[in-house]
């Protein structure tokens, strides 16, 4: 799915009206519909229902919603913000239909028409949605405040008021709804974290807009999608040996972090590899070879380095930033022509010697979570722009960028995709060598880069929902979750 500019989303919205065909007012309805339905089914019916509209569509989507709850006997009250413009025409043939049914329409000219809103309240946000050009301001900006004071449960309709759908936000007056009902697809700004306090628990509503606008239609970002990771993985032919699958190499682990080499290495060893090699220090060497059967091990110290015949290389887990890091780092840059997986202490390196980065073999991974991506590249005033960098990155370099979060977002060639699995128990240490060990193993398979890299961060957090059916967010840890890498393959098999 892609993630579309306000422009491209009106775009969809003509297409739609031209190609199924339906009318404008009739596509409204239907937006309406779904949402009041979603707001029945789902039990947020109050005693008293405040719909707030503004004079776009948005609006007319809040008066249709209205409507639709009264003709089901469901009391609602409307109030309309004035800002001067006429309002649009579905806008306007919302507002006459509703008249016909009830006089319980008020129009706020001043801070003076604002009504009481209390906790005991469902308010409905349908201020402004796509068409937001501007930073919200006086009239407006008070509205959303006093919105936003009152603890009533607030449940936003496409976006919460005050939200540009591509860009931030940041320090401007916002709704603070607890749900935001969105429409057909998500949004940007609904990925990424600084607006999470803003939308709370998005659904995404179907409304039926034309699937084939998609496949004639570019656009910088798009999800994730499970038929397309299923798509890519690739076959195990029976007469095929461990040779076919390659061997891996991780430099991970030091004293004190053996626990990170050890979690990178079995999640590379559940994730298909053929052979796995582990570098580490010489006193932590019992430490792999009592716990890992299956791993072969080559010591740190030892002066040949020699990455001759390993298929692919992850390096950063537990190794340390200290110089003797550094020196492994460099030896790596100079001797190893192929994709490397670089993440955490690796990473943090290469911050450090930045002029590095132009030395990284092409296609090599980069893991990154926010704040060794600053290390990186430098601090970023928000999320958007940090995103953007990535992509503006990704053009400039041959590399894959992985911006771990919740959603997180891998960046080639100038293109998104974020991934839409994984959960919050996962936000606890060791989460991310895993994914070091995963993106290795996948690698080492011949999965291109991107491939590799899009299936591994999307079997990592398959792998972590998975583990709910038997754990909590707050008990599950990355060793149980690398226990479920085999049944997120098998649920992309199904
Ligand atoms: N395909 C779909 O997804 C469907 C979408 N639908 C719905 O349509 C919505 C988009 O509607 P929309 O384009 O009419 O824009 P909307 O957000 O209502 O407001 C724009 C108005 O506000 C104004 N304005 C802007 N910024 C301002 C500011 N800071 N302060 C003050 N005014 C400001 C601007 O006027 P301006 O002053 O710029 O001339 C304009 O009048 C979308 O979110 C969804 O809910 C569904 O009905 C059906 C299918
Ligand atoms: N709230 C969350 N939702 C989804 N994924 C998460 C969440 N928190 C963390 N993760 C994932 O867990 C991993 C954490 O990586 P990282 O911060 O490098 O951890 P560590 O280095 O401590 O192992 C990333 O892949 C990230 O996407
Ligand atoms: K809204």
């Amino acid at each position: 799915m892609l993630l579309l500019s306000p422009q491209q989303i009106q775009q969809w919205d003509a297409y739609t009206i031209l190609h199924e065909p339906i009318s404008s007012i009739d596509l409204m309805e239907r937006a309406a519909r779904h949402c009041v339905d979603w707001i029945i089914s789902n039990d947020h019916i109050r005693t008293s229902i405040k719909i707030f509209c503004g004079k776009g569509n948005n609006g007319g989507d809040g008066l249709a919603i209205a409507r639709l709850l009264l003709q089901q006997q469901i009391p609602a009250t409307v109030y309309i913000l004035e800002f001067g413009a006429k309002g649009t025409d579905d806008f306007q043939l919302n507002l006459q239909r509703l008249h016909s049914l009830t006089k319980d329409i008020h129009f706020i000219q001043s801070p003076d028409f604002f009504p009481p809103v209390g906790k005991e309240d469902l308010v409905i946000d349908a201020l402004f949605g796509s068409g937001l050009n501007r930073p919200l301001q006086d009239l407006n900006a008070a509205i959303v405040q006093h919105i936003n004071q009152s603890g009533a449960r607030i449940i936003a309709i496409d976006v919460p008021s005050g939200l540009f759908l591509d860009k931030s936000a940041k320090g401007n007056p916002v709704v603070t709804a607890n749900y935001t009902l969105t429409f057909q697809s998500l949004k940007l700004c609904l990925m990424v974290a600084e607006n999470a306090r803003y939308f709370g628990e998005v659904a995404v509503l179907d409304i039926g807009l034309h699937p084939l606008f998609l496949q004639e239609t570019e656009a910088t970002f798009s999800l994730l999608s499970k038929e397309e990771i299923a798509r890519g993985i690739k076959p195990r032919p029976g007469f095929s040996h461990k040779g076919t699958y390659g061997h891996a190499l991780l430099i991970a682990g030091n004293t004190g972090k053996m626990g990170a080499a050890l979690l990178a290495a079995k999640a590379c060893l559940r994730s298909g590899v053929g052979l796995l090699t582990v570098n580490v220090p010489k006193n932590e060497l019992p430490i792999l070879q009592t716990s890992l059967h299956e791993a072969m091990a080559t010591i740190r110290e030892e002066e040949d380095h020699s990455y001759d015949g390993y298929a692919s290389i992850g390096i950063g887990p537990g190794i340390g930033t200290a110089g003797s890091s550094e020196a492994i780092v460099r030896n790596l840059l100079e001797n190893y022509a192929k994709p490397v997986v670089w993440d955490a202490d690796a990473v943090t390196i290469l911050g450090k010697n930045k002029q590095w980065l132009e030395q990284l073999s092409p296609g090599s991974i980069l893991t990154p979570h926010p704040k060794e991506f600053e290390r990186l590249f430098g601090a970023s005033d928000n999320d958007f722009d940090r995103l953007n960098k990535a992509i503006e990155l990704s053009k400039q370099y041959p590399l894959v960028i992985v911006l771990k979060g919740h959603y997180t977002l891998i960046a080639f060639n100038g293109k998104g995709w974020f991934n839409t699995t994984g959960n919050a128990g996962m936000a606890k240490g060791g989460s991310g060598d895993m994914l070091t060990g995963m993106l290795t193993a996948l690698l080492a398979q011949g999965y291109t880069p991107l491939q590799a890299t899009v299936t591994g961060v999307y079997l990592h957090g398959l792998s972590a929902d998975l583990t709910l059916e038997e754990q909590s967010m707050e008990s599950m840890l990355p060793s149980d979750t690398i226990e479920n890498i085999g049944k997120a393959f098998l649920f992309l098999k199904e």
